[in-house]
């Protein structure tokens, strides 16, 4: 039976496509061509919309050129090396995908896997135990499920899941370290904000663990072959099997609505306004005083910065207290502006313009203390 082709209904498009479905929607496996993770993203989330899988299972096989993609609840800023993104194997993505979970990093050497089910067949231990049986008749490495659902060799993780879980529909993905750059990746995660700043979020954070690859358990191994494997064991557990295809060109005669949904995951909106609120500072020692400090505070809602003020021992300084009129205009200043490196950059300076300076002087003279 072939897969019904429903309404796109992601970021609420309302976009109506196929009347009859074409031959290319009764496969059960697909192989993206695409190296791009924002239509990858863009097409697994057109499948997930627009298949029924109420009688059917498909598995989706794709691959990413450098990139970091966060959860869909996570702080970017946080999360990854953002200033150094785009000097990290010659230009690393920044991507928000639409499931929870923490933070990864792609490039060619890494395979992600993603597992459409109705929502009562959403089994992700199976999916990871068909991934472990795999790795375990074809290329002899045992690897073990974690109680966390990571996939891992001794305690080295090879594998991170995430999933989606819709009314009737649902996902489970996952990545497979098989020969990525450990060097970009660890540098792509660093967290550049928490080294400078204190940092005051809900957002949700990444679990950090040693990885490896496949490669170094095998060194014949390859992502063809892992993906071959993988594609044999599939067919044989799946019982509505109905044999792969290679999606060679991902275009809107084939996918109806798929650039919009692509727009949106490219959007400044999905990746950056999408983050939940949060809060950083700066505490600078005041002079001769050991016990004191000012508190620089910056807030961000939406992206953009929403607050900055100045506290000492939680009252918080006005531009109507002594001296403090010129300091307000200039903090006044990063209001409204869009949180980015350079805005974090200015934010800094008038930290540091503050420490030792007249303005201290002026706070403790006044006697704000
Ligand atoms: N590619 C990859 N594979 C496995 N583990 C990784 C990878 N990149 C980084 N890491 C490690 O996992 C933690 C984060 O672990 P954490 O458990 O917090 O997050 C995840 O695993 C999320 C997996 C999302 C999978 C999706 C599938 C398709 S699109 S992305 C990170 O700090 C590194 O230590």
């Amino acid at each position: 039976m072939r897969l019904a082709i429903k309404s796109v209904k992601a970021f609420r498009t309302g976009y109506r496509c196929y009347s009859s479905v074409p031959e290319t929607f009764s496969k059960s496996i697909y192989v993206s061509k695409e190296t791009d993770i924002f239509t990858n993203l863009a097409l697994e989330d057109w499948f997930y919309s627009n298949l029924d899988f109420t009688n059917e299972e498909v598995l989706m096989l794709w691959q990413n050129k450098p990139c970091v993609v966060i959860g869909r609840h996570q702080n970017p800023w946080i999360e990854c090396n953002f200033a150094m993104l785009p000097y990290i194997a010659g230009g690393t993505k920044l991507a928000r995908r639409n499931s929870g979970g923490g933070t990864v990093y792609h490039d060619l050497g890494n395979l992600n896997l993603t597992f459409f089910t109705n929502r009562k067949a959403y089994n992700r231990k199976r999916n990871l135990e068909l991934i472990s049986r795999s790795l375990k008749s074809s290329f002899k490495i045992n690897s073990e499920i974690t109680p966390r659902e990571d996939l891992c060799i001794g305690n080295m993780k090879i594998s991170g899941t995430a999933s989606k879980l819709g009314r009737n529909s649902a996902y489970h993905h996952c990545t497979l370290l098989v020969n990525t750059n450990k060097n970009d990746l660890s540098l792509a995660l660093k967290n550049s904000l928490e080294e400078c700043v204190d940092i005051k979020t809900n957002a949700s954070r990444s679990v950090k663990s040693p990885i490896i690859n496949l490669k170094e358990e095998n060194k014949d191994i390859q992502v063809k072959e892992v993906m071959a494997a993988l594609i044999q064991d599939y067919k044989k557990t799946t019982k509505t099997f109905k044999d792969f295809k290679i999606i060679e060109d991902i275009n809107e005669q084939l996918f109806p609505g798929i650039t919009y949904i692509r727009n949106q995951y490219c959007s400044v909106a999905w990746i950056y306004e999408k983050t939940p609120k949060f809060q950083l500072w700066k505490n600078i020692p005041l002079l001769d005083d050991e016990y004191s400090v000012v508190k620089l505070s910056l807030s961000v809602d939406n992206g953009k910065v929403t607050n900055v003020e100045l506290n000492i021992k939680d009252r918080t300084l006005s531009e109507s207290d002594i001296g403090l009129k010129d300091f307000y205009l200039l903090i006044n200043n990063l209001v409204g502006k869009p949180f980015s490196q350079e805005l974090l950059d200015e934010f800094e300076l008038v930290a540091s313009g503050l420490k030792n300076s007249q303005l201290c002087r002026d706070i403790v003279h006044n006697n704000v203390l």
